[in-house]
């Protein structure tokens, strides 16, 4: 199968600090991958090369390849603002816009031209909705602030944004650790829902969270990718002792 994203030899500098060492990893496009690691090991640098969010760093620069669907995300005629409607974002902290309900789902489809009749406009937001499993608890208040919803709903509505401009891929990084255990289950069982229509990439502090959502995971220590496997090796019979000493909590 081809990957989805290939990361070839991929490099990340703050300064002269370096934060990624040489990665290369490919995503697949039906699976939930999870990024563990150790606090500052570059998970959440590394993810967000991906989708070129660290262009936003004035000191970070990338080097090495980065292919969407063989495309090389770096490439000067590269549209930015297209490419991250492509391969979406999810960020810890849930960050609705402060507009109503519907403006949040339905900003990215009107300004990249996915919707202009307001009929379609309603029916993509409700599919989006739908999709993130928000509908239900939102359908008859679409006009209130996206800010005063629960912060597990605001992340689903955060989602439901993502997922409304019809991305390819979605970067999730740490999407449960403002959450609740009730609120993170109903994000767990969302990615479950979503995965094999959308390639899913997940940071995640918590093992638990990583065996649970995910069928492949990559370890990161001090920048590097130590291992990289089906997230049933991994947990269970890791090459690496690097990696042996994380899962077993030895560091951490
Ligand atoms: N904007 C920045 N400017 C300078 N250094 C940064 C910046 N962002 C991250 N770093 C550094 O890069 C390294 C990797 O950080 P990163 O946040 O990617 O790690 P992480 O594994 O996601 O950590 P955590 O799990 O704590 O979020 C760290 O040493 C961090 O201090």
């Amino acid at each position: 199968m081809t990957p989805k994203i290939s990361a070839r030899d991929v490099s990340v500098f703050y300064g002269a600090k370096q934060a990624i060492d040489h990665v290369s990893i490919d995503v697949d496009q039906d699976n939930v991958l999870a990024f563990i690691g150790p606090s500052g090991c570059g998970k959440s640098t590394f993810l967000r090369t991906l989708n070129r969010m660290n262009d936003t760093v004035a000191s970070a620069r990338v080097s090495g390849e980065i292919l969407l669907d063989g495309e090389d995300i770096y490439a000067s005629g590269m549209d930015v603002v297209q490419l991250r409607a492509r391969v979406g974002m999810v960020f810890q902290k849930p960050n609705p816009f402060p507009k109503s309900i519907y403006e949040n789902v339905a900003y990215g489809p009107r300004i990249h031209g996915l919707a202009t009749a307001r009929a379609d406009l309603d029916a993509l937001v409700e599919q989006s909705l739908r999709r993130a499993g928000l509908w239900d608890e939102v359908k008859d208040r679409l006009t209130d602030s996206g800010t005063a919803l629960s912060g597990g709903q605001q992340q689903r509505l955060c989602i439901a944004r993502a997922i409304a401009v019809d991305p390819e891929v979605i970067l999730m990084d740490e999407p449960c650790s403002a959450l609740d255990p009730i609120a993170t289950a109903k994000i767990e069982e969302l990615i479950h829902e979503l995965k094999g229509r959308y390639a899913i990439v997940i940071v995640t502090h918590n093992m638990q969270q990583a065996a649970r959502v995910s069928q492949q995971t990559a370890f990161f220590h001090l920048g590097q990718l130590v291992e990289f496997g089906r997230t049933g090796d991994i947990f269970t019979n890791p090459r690496e002792e690097r990696t042996r000493d994380y899962i077993t909590g030895r560091y951490g």
